[in-house]
């Protein structure tokens, strides 16, 4: 079973209260179901259903679950594992609901099949509806659950579906005093007291605590066409709960739920029907998305939709959004005005609702004319001001200068800066430009953990611009750019003293690196400022690809409201000479940084151009602004030589005499083996695809992680790295797992929980394979990390000589990448307890007996040396005798 659900049933004092949540509820159980899966999943997201529940236990022989794996992989589906038990009562299917209703914790589940649509009457109308309706907090059930009106004697017979709710259910009731305790009622069963309550009250159902109001909604059925009834479980016609729906002053669900018979013969009987959708924005959704058959929209679901004008980020794990599960997913984001720490709620506020987003930056790229456009849309809103600053003040809560405990920490605290005011505005963010770092201050990892946990579904939005534009609109660095622009003009062409270091600030990827730690990269959704300053077409249609990525509903903006253009600095500044903007984007390391963004980007021609669209016919070669520092007298003592060979040969495993490496040379890898393969398909892969003899186009170069694929002709090359490294770029952990290592090591615990992924860096087994088949010790060559970050130019013509490559000199930035990839920077007190955690220090030993020369590798003593020395507790009597020893002195 998936983990999350939340299987304690006696968990009273939930605080999940308002979720937001429209649930499908269904099962899986019938073969030739499969074929019809992506549609009907990528149906409902685009309806505005939150999350799917499908429950199976297999009963089919389809292949359905490569139909819901990318929508499990977005947080959209959830497949649950339901076996028959003893105790199930009735059907798998009653089953499968009842446990649905009491564990999803929605405001609305809807009980339905895979062949039955529920659609909205009007545009995101059940979304919306029931968005306002609020989850049943003192019965952790749903307020509403929707079937099919000819279920309704089998399927919403409430005894039985809620038969898992009936504990929360008797408790609810016992507190209205509709029922007595089990201690009262075993008092009044003893001998001489009269009667039961059983006898005299009616047993403890919906009917008598009212528990999930039953809708049967509208039913498009074969021969009675539309109809609509409000048939209630007990079976007497009844209208809608009027009092629930004036109560809470929004809509009530206007859903019909539609069935087809046989999905495939009636296909399209659902999308012809006009009255259901008639004008809606939804429905040209639902029509473009039926015409166009091969658009991505449709083959990958909605959400893998590529998305011109913003960027999502490239999925770097597949096992990203496995965090999704546990009880934090599902933690309350609006709260009822009484429940947040406000003296006196203003009137006219109906709830406070923290944040479903975020624009974490940059600051100086358009955020806070992004969020005044944004606050246009009915259902958006920033709430009291844009940026809230919330997480760095100390009025606040302040997670810069350390942990903070206090109460104003609490979501609610945060929350009530967000009052919501119009119904249905309630998606609100929070566009605090710092969040991202800025200013050389990097992001808050405090912030960053804080807001995962307790926001764990909360989107990501940033905004990038040219490093040029960005740091000129800085007011800060009017000085610096004057001064390099006048140098620039008088040919001098020095760079101002820490210019370079202050342009580091630019580096977008580094700071989205960060971020990635707590979120997965498909939370992330990048827009480049230059497109947003566009003409108003080009800026409504960004938008309307932020709102497909948020998940709101389409919004015609006014051209007044996309008009304005705020913090505008442009007219008051200099302005920035094309030389000068040529010299910043394209220095090497900003030039570096925009291509690893461009990586990390999910586009096939994603080009944010900034150094090629600057590119000026004479570019000028800066020199540093210092003055030439003058040679001491003494020669200084030389750098010690590195003793250590780049190269290192696996000899000794096999007591194979010492051979150099053979190479078979020339053969191409389009039709035999590839000559050899780069094992950690990292930055020395990365590196060897520019040497001109290795394509990776021509298929001459393989990268691959598993050795166990590779065909013993070929050979592998390994990078030897520490541990700590290798758990760092290998991707041998999840970002989290590596978070939560750190942070267990910083506490003083040892990270025995992770034993798992420490394991997974045993260089010797990982290459085992190699060995087995005898002889293989001649086709592996290690490159010492450590050696290739010193010399770089040493170790790689040492290798290109083994790989019988010709000689070939990398240009700087090129070997940029690899000095700043294979260092750890996992702080040292970490990188030691990983280095030399028992299992990790054992595989070192044996591969470094193993390899000529032995004891090359000194993996943990370099990570003990560096870490910093652990002191004793001075105890009572070392202090005594301290005190002691001072007064023997001054006596
Ligand atoms: N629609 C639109 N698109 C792109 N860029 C725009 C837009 N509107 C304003 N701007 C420019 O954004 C710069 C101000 O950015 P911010 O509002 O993020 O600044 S701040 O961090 O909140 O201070 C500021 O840049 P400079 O003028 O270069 O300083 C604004 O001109």
């Amino acid at each position: 079973m998936n983990g999350f659900l939340n299987t304690d049933d006696d968990d009273d004092d939930d605080d999940c209260m308002w979720q937001n949540l429209l649930a499908i509820c269904a099962v899986v159980l019938r073969n030739q179901q499969a074929a019809y899966l992506t549609e009907w999943l990528a149906y409902h997201a685009l309806a505005g259903v939150d999350l799917v529940v499908l429950y199976e236990n297999n009963s089919t022989t389809d292949d359905w679950r490569s139909a819901t794996a990318p929508f499990e992989k977005q947080g959209f589906a959830k497949v649950v594992y339901l076996p028959k038990a003893d105790n199930v009562v009735g059907d798998f299917q009653i089953a499968a609901y009842g446990h649905c209703i009491n564990h999803t914790q929605a405001s609305v589940a809807a009980l339905i099949e895979v062949d039955e649509f529920l659609a909205p009457a009007q545009l995101g109308g059940a979304a919306r509806a029931v968005r306002c309706s609020s989850f049943d907090v003192e019965l952790g059930l749903p307020r509403f659950v929707v079937v099919a009106p000819w279920r309704s004697s089998h399927y919403l017979d409430a005894e039985r579906v809620c038969a898992g709710a009936h504990a929360k259910l008797r408790k609810h009731a016992v507190r209205l005093g509709l029922a007595d305790s089990d201690k009262r009622r075993r008092a009044r069963k003893r001998p001489g007291v009269r009667g039961s309550t059983n006898r005299r009250r009616p047993p403890v159902f919906y009917r008598t605590v009212s528990g999930p109001h039953v809708l049967h909604l509208a039913t498009r059925s074969r021969a009675e066409g539309l109809e609509r009834s409000t048939v209630n479980s007990d079976g007497a016609r009844r209208d809608y709960d009027e009092k629930y729906v004036n109560k809470n002053a929004c809509l009530y669900p206007e859903a019909y739920v539609t069935t087809k018979e046989k999905a495939a013969k009636d296909r399209d009987v659902f999308f012809a029907e006009p009255r259901l959708l008639e004008g809606s924005a939804l429905e040209r959704k639902i029509r473009a998305y039926q015409r166009d058959r091969s658009s991505p929209l449709r083959r990958d679901g909605l959400f893998d939709a590529r998305l011109r004008a913003g960027f999502r980020l490239r999925s770097t794990s597949e096992s990203e959004e496995s965090e999704e599960g546990g009880r934090a997913a599902w933690s309350a984001r609006c709260f009822a005005p009484g429940r947040v720490p406000i003296r006196r709620p203003p009137r006219g506020v109906l709830g406070y609702c923290a944040p479903s987003f975020l624009i974490i930056g940059f600051g100086r790229c358009g955020t806070t004319s992004l969020s005044k456009y944004l606050e246009k849309h009915p259902r958006i809103t920033f709430g009291t001001r844009k940026e809230h600053f919330y997480f760095y003040r100390p009025e606040f809560c302040d997670l810069q200068h350390g942990p903070n405990e206090r109460a104003s920490c609490d979501l609610e605290a945060y929350a009530s800066q967000f009052p919501v005011r119009v119904p249905g505005k309630n998606f609100t963010f929070d566009a605090t430009p710092m969040l991202g770092g800025d200013m050389g201050v990097p992001a808050s990892e405090r912030t960053m953990s804080w807001l995962r946990t307790r926001l764990p579904r909360l989107k990501l939005v940033v905004l990038v611009k040219s490093p040029a534009d960005r740091f000129m609109s800085n007011p800060l660095a009017t000085a610096k750019i004057t001064r390099l622009q006048e140098s620039l003009k008088s040919g001098e062409n020095q760079m101002p003293h820490k210019l370079n270091q202050l342009l580091m600030d630019n580096c977008y990827v580094d700071k989205l690196n960060a971020w990635l730690r707590f979120f997965p990269s498909t939370r992330f959704y990048l827009i480049r400022s230059e497109d947003l300053r566009g003409p108003l077409p080009q800026r409504q249609r960004i938008l309307d690809h932020l709102h497909d990525f948020l998940g709101v509903e389409p919004h015609a903006y006014a051209p007044d409201d996309l008009m304005v253009e705020e913090n505008v600095r442009r007219a008051t500044n200099l302005s920035l000479l094309p030389v000068a903007r040529a010299v910043i984007n394209c220095l090497p390391r900003l030039r570096n940084c925009e291509a690893r963004l461009e990586k990390a980007v999910d586009a096939e021609d994603t080009v944010f151009g900034w150094c090629d669209a600057a590119r000026v016919s004479e570019m000028p070669v800066l020199r540093s602004s210092r003055p030439p520092v003058p040679k001491p007298a003494t020669t200084p003592a030389p750098e010690p030589a590195i003793t250590t060979p780049p190269l290192v040969l696996l000899t000794r495993l096999l007591r194979l005499p010492t051979t150099t490496t053979t190479t078979t040379g020339g053969a191409s890898c389009a039709n035999s083996p590839c000559d050899f393969r780069v094992l950690g398909a990292g930055p020395l892969a990365d590196l060897l695809a520019r040497h001109p003899d290795l394509r990776r186009t021509n298929g001459r170069l393989e990268l691959d992680d598993d050795v166990t694929a590779v065909s013993p002709p070929e050979r592998v090359v390994v990078v030897l790295a520490p541990p700590s490294t290798q758990l760092l770029l290998g991707g041998l952990a999840s970002p989290l797992e590596l978070a939560r290592l750190e942070a267990a090591v910083k506490r003083g615990g040892r990270p025995r929980r992770f034993r798992a992924a420490l394991r997974s860096t045993c260089l010797v087994d990982r290459i085992a394979p190699w060995w087995r088949d005898g002889g293989a010790a001649d086709r592996v060559i290690f490159v010492r990390g450590d050696a290739m970050v010193r010399d770089p130019a040493r170790a790689l013509d040492a290798l290109h000589a083994a790989l019988r490559l010709r000689a070939h000199t990398y240009g700087p930035h090129d070997l940029s990448g690899i000095r700043g990839n294979l260092t750890s920077v996992f702080s040292p007190e970490v990188r030691e307890a990983i280095d030399c955690y028992p299992s990790n220090l054992a595989c070192e030993l044996r591969l470094g007996s193993a390899l000529d020369p032995p004891r090359a590798l000194a993996w943990c003593d370099e990570a003990a040396r560096l870490a910093p020395k652990k002191r004793g507790k001075t105890t009572k009597k070392k202090k005594k005798k301290k005190k002691r020893s001072f007064f023997a002195l001054s006596s």
